[in-house]
């Protein structure tokens, strides 16, 4: 059983308050208005067309008046519709940006919410790609920090020349000034922490929110009690805290899974549930005809992350199908489970993504037990 990180416990909101405005963009009525067909060429449509009708029926030059009234609502839906920007995160430098929402989700995971610059942004990563961030380790003590230490510039000698010029103390009167210019100096030690004595250390994350969110995106980041980056994310982590992050990475080709296969089946372990959520949200958004049957396996129940989720997509959409196996209740996940979800090999692909002891047992049970073309394989079993 891993350690409780989390304090609070499971399915608890902490600290920050909710995020402000709608995640998803506009409210759901005025949504339709982001479509060019609703949102311009048939307001355009009709406005200048009822124009001239108006005009030709009755003579009366103020009809005509509905022409600019179009091209004023033209201008504004095209200034508007350049706004929406598609984030793409830079892959050569970094890109900073804020910690607004982190909730607890189980015993070791955290969803943290990260605001992007503008509301109106969405970030605009490939399904099965990740983002990286950057934090910084001590080589000798192992401390990890998500900046560089920063030399401050107060000077100790500056302090004692303010006390010196002053003739006149109490003896109270300078115990107390000493006793702050001892602070100020133990704060400037701390402060000159050598920054060279910290190397660089990068973490992948698959954003787990779909695309068409504005204005923020969500990791899912499941704490190892000796992880360097996600146990300093778990105790360390605040609103307002800036990460750098660099994008994206993978290598994963969705339209490979929609044009050379009709099933995919997602054998899935823990934290590897995000580029398969990532690949579900991506089918269901395009309505693409895939059927997904995804297999996720965990120690217990309890690690069974954002269940709720999946069988409400699993519900709501009749070729998703989800099956969860628990080491306490079934064991390891064996070939007839897999092979219970295989109709026609030739036109299935396997994606994989769990811990390396996990992605080895299940490359195993299907390189042993299914003749899969060599030339093949590689496309057919896909480890993110
Ligand atoms: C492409 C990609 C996408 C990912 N997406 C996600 C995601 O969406 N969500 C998520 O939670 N995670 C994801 N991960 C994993 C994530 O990037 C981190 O690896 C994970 O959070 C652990 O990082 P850490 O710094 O906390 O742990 P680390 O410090 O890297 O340690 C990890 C484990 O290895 C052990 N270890 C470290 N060094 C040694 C050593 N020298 N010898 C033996 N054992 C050692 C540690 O004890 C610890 O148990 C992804 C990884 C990749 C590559």
């Amino acid at each position: 059983m891993s350690e409780l990180i989390f304090e609070n416990g499971p399915e608890e909101k902490i600290d920050i308050p909710a995020a402000e405005g709608d995640k998803n963009g506009k409210p759901q009525g005025m949504a339709v208005l982001n479509d060019p067909l609703h949102g311009m060429y048939i307001p355009t449509f009709l406005l200048i067309s009822g124009s001239f009708i108006m005009y030709f029926i009755t003579s009366y030059k103020r009809c005509l008046l509905f022409i600019p009234i179009t091209a004023f609502i033209l201008i504004y839906r095209f200034t508007m519709a350049r706004l929406n920007v598609k984030r793409e995160l830079n892959f050569d430098t970094w890109t900073e940006l804020e910690l607004e929402d982190k909730f607890i989700i189980s015993r070791d995971t955290c969803i943290y919410t990260f605001k992007l610059n503008s509301a109106r942004e969405s970030l605009n990563c490939p399904p099965g790609f990740s983002v990286a961030i950057q934090a910084f380790e001590h080589v000798d003590t192992g401390d990890v920090l998500f900046d560089l230490p920063k030399i401050k510039e107060t000077e100790v000698g500056d302090e004692d020349k303010t006390a010196e010029d002053s003739f006149v103390h109490d003896y109270r009167e300078s115990l107390e000034e000493e006793s702050v210019l001892l602070e100020k100096e133990e704060e400037n030690v701390f402060n000159l922490d050598d920054p060279s004595k910290y190397k660089e250390i990068v973490r992948f994350y698959n954003p787990i929110s779909s695309n068409q969110a504005k204005g923020t995106f969500d990791l899912l980041i499941k704490s190892d009690p000796k992880g360097k980056f996600s146990k300093k994310m778990a105790s360390n982590s605040y609103n307002g805290l800036k990460l750098k992050f660099k994008g994206f990475v993978g290598t994963y080709n969705h339209s490979d899974s929609t044009k050379e296969f009709d099933k995919l089946v997602m054998l899935t372990g823990g934290s590897g549930i995000t580029p398969m959520l990532q690949v579900i949200t991506k089918s269901v958004e395009d309505e693409d005809s895939l059927s997904i049957d995804l297999i996720y396996c965990n120690k217990t129940k309890k690690d069974i992350l954002l269940k709720q989720e999946l069988d409400d997509i699993a519900q709501s959409t009749k070729r998703i199908n989800t099956t969860y196996i628990t080491e306490e209740s079934v064991g390891l996940l064996s070939f007839h489970d897999i092979n219970s979800k295989v109709d026609d090999l030739q036109k299935t692909r396997f994606l994989i993504c769990g811990n390396e002891g996990f992605n080895k047992h299940v490359i195993k049970l299907l390189k042993d037990n299914y003749k899969i073309d060599p030339e093949l394989s590689e496309k057919q079993i896909f480890v993110f």
